[in-house]
């Protein structure tokens, strides 16, 4: 073939790959590194990570306690800046953001089910949830239907006035999922959602993250340390000491 033909049908598989290819990829994590000071010296956490995360993918992150799984969800979901790398979400840069856009990004396409993001106590299931529409600026018009929907669909339909201490650690994660995807995010960040519940009420988790995933249209990468739930992972990433092995 000659030079200049090869080269053309090069371009034109590079511009398939290109059409085909993006709009399935919602996150884009190059070269990462995070790196605290601690006590005066540099606490090197993450150390050269990349990994990507496609549209509707349950991706997991696996590794001992310790090995920087939650610095890295932090700089996935824009908590926290690496110290080198870059973080890409849906086509935008995160590090390239001043803080007011990236919490704007934050609050309207992402949703998180971490510990520092745990239920309000003092409110019930219904006013929790509605809380993450409010601060989403979700039109008040759209919220009674929405909360219903989401609790519904977390199978807490009859425990909406119910506030957190009168419900079970699972129906309390239930609670915490619902209003994570309250105002419909793109991308669900979870760290260690399973990590108090029982094998049985850690598979209902799960369970309800793949029902999430279809109908919801929503992608999720969570942490994990038991191994009986990455079966059903689309991928898992393996973290020893700051990178993937
Ligand atoms: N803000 C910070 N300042 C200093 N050191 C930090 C900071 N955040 C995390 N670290 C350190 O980074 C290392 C990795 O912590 P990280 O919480 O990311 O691990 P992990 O894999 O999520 O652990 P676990 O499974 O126990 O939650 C730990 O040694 C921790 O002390």
């Amino acid at each position: 073939m000659k030079v200049k033909e090869k080269l053309s049908e090069q371009v034109s598989d590079a511009a398939a790959v290109t059409s085909v290819e993006q709009p399935h990829k919602l996150m884009d994590v190059r070269q990462v590194e995070r790196t605290f000071q601690v006590g005066g010296k540099p606490l090197h956490v993450l150390k050269g990570i990349n990994m990507s995360l496609e549209r509707g993918q349950l991706v997991m992150l696996r590794g001992r306690s310790g090995s920087g799984k939650t610095t890295l969800l932090n700089c996935l979901g824009g908590l926290d800046i690496p110290s080198k790398g870059e973080v890409w979400f849906n086509g935008k840069k995160f590090s390239g953001m001043g803080d007011d856009e990236r919490t704007a990004i934050r609050r309207s396409q992402l949703g998180f089910i971490f510990q520092a993001y745990a239920l309000m106590p003092l409110l019930s299931a219904w006013e929790n949830v509605e809380l993450s529409l409010r601060m989403a600026g979700v039109p008040r018009g759209e919220w009674k239907a929405r909360v219903t929907e989401c609790l519904e669909m977390v199978g807490l339909g009859k425990r909406m006035k119910h506030r957190p201490f009168e419900m079970s650690g699972g129906e309390q994660q239930r609670v915490a999922i619902a209003k994570a995807i309250a105002h419909r995010p793109i991308l669900l960040l979870a760290d260690e959602p399973t990590a108090e519940l029982d094998s049985n009420m850690s598979a209902q988790v799960m369970n309800l993250f793949q029902h999430i995933i279809k109908n919801e249209k929503v992608t999720i990468c969570m942490t994990t340390h038991d191994p009986t739930i990455m079966e059903v992972a689309d991928h898992v990433y393996e973290m020893v000491d700051g990178k993937f092995i």
